[in-house]
């Protein structure tokens, strides 16, 4: 059962956004909106997520995922089109209603972590419990347990700025789970990575969506990150989605030259024959509160 449909979505910044639609679809480029002045960031885009499955959602720099996302979470409102949530009509609910959608249903993970570096490690995990109104005591309980799944809960006194890159963003993750939300939305969440911490956390992903189940849409611009993730995978280009489907499919039947292209210097074996999960890689132990600990940079970019 899907718990989240994209139901002919389009996005155009610029004037007279609903005429652009219409133009679209008589057929109307990209490029020949933009001589009007117009964007068309999103242009029909249509997709299922369903429960329990990974929906990857990849394409270069400037092919709609950002604008896409933000229409999933009702940060933006479409210019046509509707975002379906559990059979619900996101883009028609009141924004009060939205907003309660939002914060216990839905949760975001961000690239750039999004920690505060004032709260310990615990109270970011809490963060979105706090927002929900869940009193003291039980976001304290459910943000440790989060910090658990992740490998954490050692950490949980610590101060974000005493985390590494990678050990961030789980805090990040463990911050969309304590809210136990079905709907994660994952934007570019590892890019920001070192290329073998980024692999660890694509392979905790993995792990932990064994045991959790959730729905996640992942956005990435890294087709290896997709194939490696996703369930099925969407390729954007140009705002519109021009192929979706499984890893396989993906490779083995591209639709068109700029899949083709794209899909070429995979391993073909590795995505056919989707290796099983390892291990994510150990954490180190917390520090002592003494200060004598390494401190790492924060990327508060
Ligand atoms: N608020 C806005 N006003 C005007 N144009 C916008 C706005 N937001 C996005 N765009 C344009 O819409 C198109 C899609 O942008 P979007 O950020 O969604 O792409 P993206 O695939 O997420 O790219 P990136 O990976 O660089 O973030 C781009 O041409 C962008 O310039």
């Amino acid at each position: 059962m899907s718990l989240l449909e994209a139901d002919q979505l389009f996005k155009v910044f610029g004037r007279r956004p609903e005429q652009a639609v219409e133009r679209l679809r008589s057929g109307a480029t990209r490029d020949e909106l933009r001589e009007d002045g117009s964007t068309a960031a999103v242009v029909d885009a249509c997709f299922e997520v369903g429960e329990g499955e990974i929906f990857v959602i990849m394409g270069l720099s400037g092919s709609g995922k950002s604008t896409l996302l933000r229409m999933l979470n009702g940060l933006s409102r479409p210019t046509a089109g509707r975002v379906l949530f559990d059979g619900q009509e996101l883009t028609a609910l009141p924004p009060k209603e939205l907003r309660t959608v939002r914060s216990h249903r839905i949760s975001m993970v961000f690239q750039h972590f999004a920690l505060f570096p004032h709260r310990s490690v615990l109270e970011n995990a809490g963060y979105g419990l706090e927002q929900q109104g869940v009193s003291r005591e039980e976001q304290d309980r459910r943000a440790t347990e989060a910090l658990d799944l992740v490998g954490l809960s050692q950490w949980k006194d610590s101060w974000p700025d005493e985390l590494s890159g990678g050990m961030q963003q789980r805090v990040g993750l463990a911050r969309a789970l304590a809210t136990d939300a079905d709907l994660l939305l994952m934007d570019e969440s590892f890019s920001a990575l070192d290329p073998l911490i980024r692999r660890e956390m694509q392979e905790q992903l993995l792990q932990l969506q064994q045991q959790l189940r959730k729905s996640i849409v992942f956005i990435t611009h890294d087709l290896n990150e997709a194939m490696r993730l996703g369930d099925r995978i969407a390729v954007m280009r140009d705002g519109r989605i021009v192929q979706q489907g499984t890893p396989a499919e993906i490779v083995l039947s591209p639709a068109d030259d700029y899949v083709a292209a794209f899909v070429e210097d995979v391993d073909r074996d590795r995505v056919l024959g989707r290796s099983a999960v390892r291990p994510a890689g150990e954490v180190p132990s917390p520090p002592q509160r003494d200060g004598t600990s390494e401190r790492k940079a924060v990327n508060r970019g």
